[in-house]
């Protein structure tokens, strides 16, 4: 079960050197790629390829080419160091992680391999060392938007109805304005400065007294009628600073008179209201009035996940860092907090492994067959063993897609509710464009480009398949509103209703996926500039660009945790243990399990953001009978305390945390062990003075934070270290 984590897209510069020598080094490669297009399923042209270009010092083209080479025959341990070191050097470190690891797998003692990970791991620090390591992170609220949604003008003449009839508080006309006698204005004015200075002074009581004199002089006063509202909202009378500023005409509301209607809206717990007002706060002060933006986006998270929370022991906020996710009731270690569901899922194939195991191409729902699982096993098993396994694996019953005859499900429900959300879409029958799509994916990236050339045209860490499941079920969707609406054509209400469930979903990163896949963005286009019924989907840069990093954001990796040989295995446990048959089985068990794997948006677990002291960890789960995720705390959480995961292996070393983090996520972590550890022994995780030839000395216990004296020893530790001190780290598998 991995948080899938990858390093955002960085363009490469390349070398060329127009020299005899590389001259004869491009005559190979033009040789080579005539070979690759021949026979594209060659491993050795590709390592030779990886080579040449190594000698050309294109890195990049270096890496795809012998990771390509390894996708093709993962034995080629050569190929996993040349483009191992390879993406080193260009500083596509995940990318050589995955590549060690694949060789790693093949030989365990290879000493390049060795010495190219412990290359890399230098050129991970180095970067995080050189590196613009300004650490302002990026504003959360400016990557949310405050656009209402569909169906909001309803909503608000709703919520409108509720404040009048439960409240009594309702838009007041423009009152005539009233002769007043000098003196009482006079007097007024006192009691107005009275009041204001009670407000300083923090006496409240004081200041309403002073304010009320001066309203029922200056009944049509709208500074007045503000400044007693926000003594009201103090006071804690919401009705009746409500009822002040509904006193103040809509032209003349301030800013501050918005935001204050907006955060009491916020406690008659009407969302859309609250949001109406608070917008326009945000208008006037130009977005410039942080509270606003935040007190927006509070209210927003609340009506969108309240519903998804109601009977789960958590709550979604919005604090500095976006969404995140809290207890409302003390939580225990080991329980689980919450399950979920994805929104949409395709199945992943590891860089380093194949996907032995086909899953429902729809719900995930693992369809392990017996072969699967024992592989050459079956073949050479005694007969009891055989028999065992005949009798007691279960029955899957794949269906598979009766178009393309290449897409399985488990079931027909499953089939056929595919076809309606997505397939019919994309379906590799349906058109070259969907042909090319299926097979890109299947070949892990690569395809032949506009100009004939065999290249990586995808290079995200997840399947393209994601961002086309998300527009064809918007597709889908927009296709329904319409024909509810017995419309045809569709208007812009049906597509904002259809895009609605993906608005949750941040996007953030650096690059331009669409620049660096222009081949996707074209077959994207292909495929949905036509999507039946009329309907037609203009993908334009910005929006490939928005869902790619909304993927690269959110998605998790998962698998069916319940699969065929779990139910095996308990069918099993119904033998006799003394009972020959069951004995005769037991030498072919294998603990290693193949997983179907799949990687999905889940709305809620989503809103997790990660912590290297995380209290939470993300399992393999089932949600109404179908494979999803489980959100178990890792300790003993507090009602009010925040739950944090992590996108990341803990058990890493500070400095590479925090690299891997920004590579990934672009921010820079600030948990609590971020901050009361340090990076080396050669400056003081406390003061961060610097040391000279000798180290200073670490921490005894965690061995994860070094002082200069005694003192500042004592103080780091006061102060958090020792909160995070010996701590049992999270030892994520991390893609
Ligand atoms: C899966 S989302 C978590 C929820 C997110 N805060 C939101 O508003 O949707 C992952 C994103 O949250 C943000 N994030 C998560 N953990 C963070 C942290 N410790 N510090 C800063 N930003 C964080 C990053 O933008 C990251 O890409």
């Amino acid at each position: 079960m991995i948080f899938l984590c990858f390093f955002q897209t960085h363009n490469m510069t390349e070398t060329s050197k127009d020299t005899p020598k590389s001259k004869e080094t491009d005559k190979v490669i033009k040789q080579l790629s005539a070979k690759i297009n021949k026979e594209p399923k060659n491993a050795g042209h590709f390592f030779k390829r990886a080579q040449q270009y190594s000698k050309k010092e294109d890195y990049e083209k270096c890496f795809n080419d012998a990771k390509h080479a390894l996708d093709l025959d993962e034995s080629l341990v050569d190929a996993a160091v040349l483009g191992g070191e390879a993406a080193t050097k260009c500083g596509k470190f995940q990318g050589a992680h995955s590549i060690f690891s694949i060789g790693l797998k093949q030989n365990k003692k290879d000493e390049n391999l060795i010495k190219g990970l412990k290359k890399l791991q230098r050129a991970i620090v180095d970067s995080y060392d050189t590196e613009d390591t300004t650490e302002q992170g990026y504003n959360a609220v400016d990557l949310c938007t405050q656009s209402p949604y569909p169906g909001d003008d309803q909503l608000l003449n709703l919520e409108k109805e509720i404040l009048d009839r439960r409240h009594d508080i309702r838009e007041v006309s423009r009152l005539p304005k009233k002769e007043i006698d000098p003196d009482l204005r006079q007097r007024a004015a006192q009691a107005a400065m009275a009041g204001h200075k009670s407000m300083i002074a923090g006496k409240f009581t004081d200041a309403l007294e002073s304010f009320t004199y001066a309203v029922d002089i200056e009944t049509d006063n709208i500074i007045l009628r503000r400044l007693r509202a926000e003594v009201f909202f103090i006071n804690q009378d919401p009705v009746s600073a409500m009822k002040d500023l509904m006193h103040i005409q809509k032209p003349e509301r301030t800013a501050d008179a918005w935001k204050l209607g907006g955060k009491l809206l916020m406690e008659f717990k009407l969302p859309v209201l609250a949001e109406f007002w608070l917008r326009k706060a945000s208008e006037l002060a130009k977005g410039k009035d942080e509270e606003t933006a935040i007190c927006f986006q509070k209210v927003r998270a609340h009506r969108l996940y309240d519903p998804l929370t109601k009977d789960m022991p958590v709550t979604v906020d919005f604090t500095m860092y976006g969404k995140a996710v809290f207890a409302v009731k003390d939580i225990k270690a080991g329980d689980i907090v919450f399950s979920d569901a994805p929104i949409v899922t395709t199945p992943y194939i590891a860089d380093d492994k194949k996907q032995v195991v086909k899953g429902c191409n729809h719900c995930g729902t693992s369809l392990m067959t017996a072969r699967d699982y024992f592989q050459g096993k079956l073949d050479n098993m005694d007969a009891t063993a055989k028999e065992v396994v005949e009798n007691n694996w279960p029955v899957t019953k794949p269906v598979v897609c009766s178009e393309c005859k290449l897409v399985t499900y488990c079931s027909n429900i499953c089939k056929n509710t595919a076809w309606e959300r997505h397939h019919e879409l994309l379906c590799p029958s349906r058109s070259k464009a969907t042909k090319k799509l299926y097979d890109i994916d299947q070949n892990k990236g690569w395809g032949t480009d506009v100009d004939g050339t065999w290249k990586e045209l995808w290079s995200g860490h997840f399947s393209a398949y994601i961002l086309a499941k998300i527009w064809a079920n918007i597709a889908a969707d927009v296709k329904l509103w319409m024909k509810q609406d017995g419309k045809d054509v569709p208007e812009m209400m049906h597509w904002a209703k259809a895009k609605a469930p993906f608005r949750k979903f941040i996007a953030f990163g650096v690059g331009s996926a669409a620049n660096d896949m222009p081949y996707i963005l074209k077959i994207m286009n292909d495929i949905f500039r036509d999507c039946g019924d009329g309907i037609k989907m203009d993908i334009t840069e910005q929006e490939l660009n928005g869902r790619y990093y909304q993927a690269a954001c959110n998605l998790q990796i998962y698998s069916d945790p319940v699969t065929p040989y779990h139910k095996f295995y308990d069918n099993l446990s119904n033998f006799n243990p003394e009972d020959p048959k069951a004995l005769s089985i037991l030498k072919y068990l294998d603990d290693k399990i193949p997983s179907a794997s799949f990687s999905g948006m889940f709305p809620l677990h989503a809103c997790l953001n990660h912590s290297c002291m995380n209290n939470v960890e993300v399992s393999d789960g089932e949600v109404n009978g179908v494979p999803g995720v489980s959100v178990r705390a890792k300790t003993d959480i507090k009602e009010g305390e925040e739950l944090t995961t992590t996108y990341i292996d803990t058990t890493m070393p500070r400095r590479l945390r925090r690299a891997w983090m920004y590579k990934s996520f672009n921010f820079w972590c600030q948990c609590p062990r971020c901050q009361f550890e340090g990076d080396d022994a050669y400056s003081c995780s406390n003061c961060k003075k610097r040391a000279g030839d000798t180290p200073f000395k670490g921490c005894g216990k965690c061995h994860r934070a070094w002082y200069c004296s005694s003192d500042c020893q004592k103080i780091n530790w006061k102060e958090g270290h020792k909160l995070v001190c010996g701590v049992a780290h999270s030892k994520a598998d991390y893609s």
